[in-house]
């Protein structure tokens, strides 16, 4: 197993009981600089397969920027393209659970999936025990028929520029890459899909897309997304200085435009200037 893939998937099978033992907040030691509260998590998917997480700082940005250890499980699940999530542990001291704070309860709530369940773990009163995510959800605030988050898209976009590829899906153009992004996005609210592809020095290629949550702060940028495959790529050896390339694809004159989250957050984690964003365009069909 890769250096990677240890950090994404530390086990099949695992027991929901365990979960909580794979929590690794040392990950995040160099990534919560603001705050330095390190946050870990880990969820259970439905192939059986842990998807860790941990929280992300941005320097010099506020803490709105961040993305949350359960944020970042979320995005991690949906980038090994996992189905659902059975459970989720999350904890900020490495032995207590704790459920969700109410951002990640609506980035949660995207997925409306039934069977989701929180651990919850209380060593000094020795509890141990399973909380449906659905109790501890408001009233679901609907703006629409949406899709689910973590249902397979093909939003069926292609490049308003002359298209060069035959493929987009396969090819690997950094711009290619960040439209096969953008046909993941799940977008139901503002109809904006969007998707970000980063290259490092080893000409390696991380991407990720938008995830709209209807309570808006709950929603995951597709930089972030894109910052998610960095980590988990790098188990937490990321180098961010490494990031050569950039490439946003988004829909011409968006409502939700990602253009200046994308830059301030790459500016903020990318130490040279030689890191340009490019951005290029859709046709929806
Ligand atoms: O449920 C939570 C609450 C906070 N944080 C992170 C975000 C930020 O980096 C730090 C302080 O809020 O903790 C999480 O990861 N999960
Ligand atoms: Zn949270």
């Amino acid at each position: 197993m890769g250096e990677h893939l240890e950090f994404v998937l530390v086990g099949v099978s695992s027991k929901p009981s365990d979960l909580s033992k794979l929590i690794d907040r040392k990950v995040s030691l160099g990534l919560a600089q603001t705050s330095r509260k390190y946050a870990g998590a880990a969820g259970l998917g439905s192939s059986g397969v842990v998807y860790l997480g941990v929280n992300v700082e941005f320097p010099g940005l506020s803490l709105d920027y961040s993305i949350h250890a359960e944020q970042f499980v979320v995005a991690n699940l949906a980038l090994h393209s996992e189905k659902r999530l059975l459970f989720l542990a999350m904890s900020h001291d490495g032995s207590t659970c704790d459920a969700p704070c109410h951002r990640c309860r609506n980035l949660l709530q995207e997925t409306r999936d039934p069977e989701t369940k929180i651990v919850i773990k209380n060593p000094s009163r020795k509890y141990h025990g399973y909380v449906e995510l659905v109790s501890l959800l408001e009233p679901r605030f609907v703006l629409g028929d949406t899709s689910l988050l973590h249902e397979p898209k093909h939003n069926g976009l292609t490049l308003l520029e002359p298209e060069i590829c035959q493929d987009s899906d396969a090819c690997s153009h950094l711009k290619c890459r960040a439209l096969a992004a953008a046909n993941k996005s799940c977008a139901p609210y503002s109809d904006c899909p969007s998707g970000v592809a980063l290259k490092d020095r080893d000409g390696k290629v991380y991407r990720g897309w938008y995830m709209e949550s209807g309570a808006c702060e709950a929603s995951l940028m597709p930089i972030q997304t894109a910052v998610v495959d960095f980590v988990v790529s790098c188990a937490g050896r990321q180098m961010f200085d490494n990031i050569v390339e950039a490439v946003l694809v988004e829909k011409k004159d968006a409502r939700v435009s990602q253009v200046e989250t994308t830059k301030t957050i790459l500016k903020a984690l990318v130490g040279h200037p030689n890191c340009v964003l490019k951005v290029f365009h859709f046709r929806k069909p």
